[in-house]
C-alpha cells in the first residue's frame, strides 16, 4: 500500500534524489550528504511534509540505498520510496508511475533544494489548481549575462530582463506531466521542458531564495547558514 500524509490533500510530490552529487566532491549520494548534521534529504522531506496540500510523496533513491533511505526516513514522514536512474529525467518518471489514484496535482522537487520553505510548495500547487497545467518557480537574474564562444571570448550581451532562473518544486496538472514523461525524446534538465517541448503554456510564479540548488560545497556553504537556530 502507498504511504499517504494527508488524505484529504490533491497534491503528489515526486522528489528525484538518485543523483551522485559529483559536483559537490567526494562523499556518497548527495542527497544523503550531511547539513547540519542531518541529510538533505531528510531536510527536503520534512518540508514537503510539512505543506497542508501534500497527501502523497514519492522518493527516486540511489538504487543501492533504498532500503537505507526507507529507514532513514521512516520517522520523518509517510513517504513512499523506489529506486532511481541513471538520470535525473528517467528517475522522476519511475517516481511518477509509483504514484497511486488521487492525486491530480504533481509537483516535482529536487532533493538538492532541501530548504525549499513549505509555502513554496503550496504557491505552485495554488496555481496549478487555478487552472494552469504547468508552474515553475523562478528568480530574476541578477548578473549581467555574456554569451561567449569556445574560446572564451564575448559574442554579445543577453537582454537579463527576459531571462529567470529555475528552482523547484515544479507543478504539473497530473495528465499533462504524464503526457510530458511519455513523450519524452532525450534528456532535458528540467520537467518544465519537456511540457514546454508538447507545445503547453509554463507559467512563472515567485520563486524563493532558500530553494537554492546545493550543487557545489560553496553552495552547502550558504545553506549551513540558512538552517533555523
Ligand atoms: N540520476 C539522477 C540524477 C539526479 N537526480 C536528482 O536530481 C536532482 C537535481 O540534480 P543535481 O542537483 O544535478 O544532482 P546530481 O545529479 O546528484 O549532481 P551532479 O551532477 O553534481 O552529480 C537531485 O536531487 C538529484 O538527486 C536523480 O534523482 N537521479
Ligand atoms: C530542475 C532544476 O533544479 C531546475 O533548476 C535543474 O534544472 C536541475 O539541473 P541539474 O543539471 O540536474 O543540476
Amino acid at each position: 500500500m502507498t504511504a499517504q500524509l494527508n488524505p484529504r490533500g490533491d497534491v503528489a510530490v515526486l522528489v528525484p534524489a538518485a543523483g551522485a552529487g559529483v559536483r559537490l566532491g567526494p562523499g556518497g549520494p548527495k542527497a544523503l550528504r550531511l547539513l547540519g548534521g542531518e541529510p538533505l534529504l531528510v531536510h527536503a522531506v520534512r518540508r514537503v511534509a510539512a505543506a497542508p496540500s501534500v497527501r502523497t510523496i514519492v522518493v527516486a533513491a540511489p538504487p543501492s540505498e533504498v532500503a537505507a533511505v526507507r529507514h532513514l526516513l521512516a520517522s520523518v514522514a509517510a513517504v513512499t520510496v523506489v529506486a532511481g536512474g541513471a538520470e535525473r529525467q528517467e528517475s522522476v518518471a519511475l517516481a511518477l508511475a509509483a504514484v497511486p489514484a488521487g492525486p491530480e496535482i504533481i509537483l516535482v522537487h529536487d532533493a538538492a533544494r532541501a530548504l525549499a520553505p513549505p509555502e513554496l510548495f503550496e504557491s505552485v500547487a495554488a496555481a496549478v489548481r487555478a487552472g494552469r497545467p504547468a508552474v515553475i518557480p523562478v528568480l530574476p537574474v541578477v548578473d549581467t549575462v555574456k554569451e561567449v564562444d569556445a574560446g572564451g571570448v564575448v559574442l554579445g550581451t543577453v537582454d537579463r530582463s527576459a531571462l529567470r532562473a529555475v528552482q523547484t518544486p515544479q507543478g504539473f496538472q497530473r495528465a499533462v506531466l504524464a503526457a510530458a514523461h511519455a513523450g519524452a525524446a532525450g534528456a532535458l534538465t528540467d520537467d518544465a521542458g519537456l511540457v514546454e517541448k508538447q507545445g503547453i503554456p509554463v507559467t512563472c510564479v515567485d520563486g524563493h531564495e532558500h530553494a537554492l540548488k546545493i550543487t557545489r560545497p560553496f553552495d552547502l556553504a550558504v545553506a549551513t547558514l540558512l538552517l533555523p537556530s
